[in-house]
């Protein structure tokens, strides 16, 4: 990639968010959870982790027993929220939903 993603103005943020459901901003990030067990965790992530490659968009992914979250902010932009952000987060959810995993918010 070589043009720097613009961050988004608190307005498109808060429209972004609307059409996020789920997702909650924490700062310059968005984040979200889903529950699933540690082994669908694993081939979630994976399944996660090819798209990103795809895209060259990646979470920041923590594994626990019972859940996973993901949490996204766009670091080329100095760690603000871009577009790109929502686009990983909308292919998250459909990945997620395929895996059966159960939003945690
Ligand atoms: C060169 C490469 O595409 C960039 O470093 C990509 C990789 N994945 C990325 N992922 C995220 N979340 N933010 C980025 O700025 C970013 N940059």
């Amino acid at each position: 990639m070589t043009d720097t993603p613009a961050p988004l103005t608190e307005r498109e943020i808060a429209a972004a968010l609307d059409g996020a459901p789920g997702w909650r901003r924490d700062g310059d990030h968005i984040t979200r959870g889903y529950g699933i067990r540690y082994h669908g965790g694993v081939a979630l992530i994976v399944h996660v982790a090819d798209t990103e490659r795809l895209i060259g968009h990646h979470a920041d992914i923590d594994l626990r027993w019972d859940h996973v979250r993901f949490t996204i902010t766009t670091h080329d932009a100095g760690h603000r929220l871009t577009a790109a952000d929502f686009d990983l987060a909308r292919r998250i959810d459909a990945i997620a939903t395929a895996h059966g995993a159960q939003p945690l918010e």
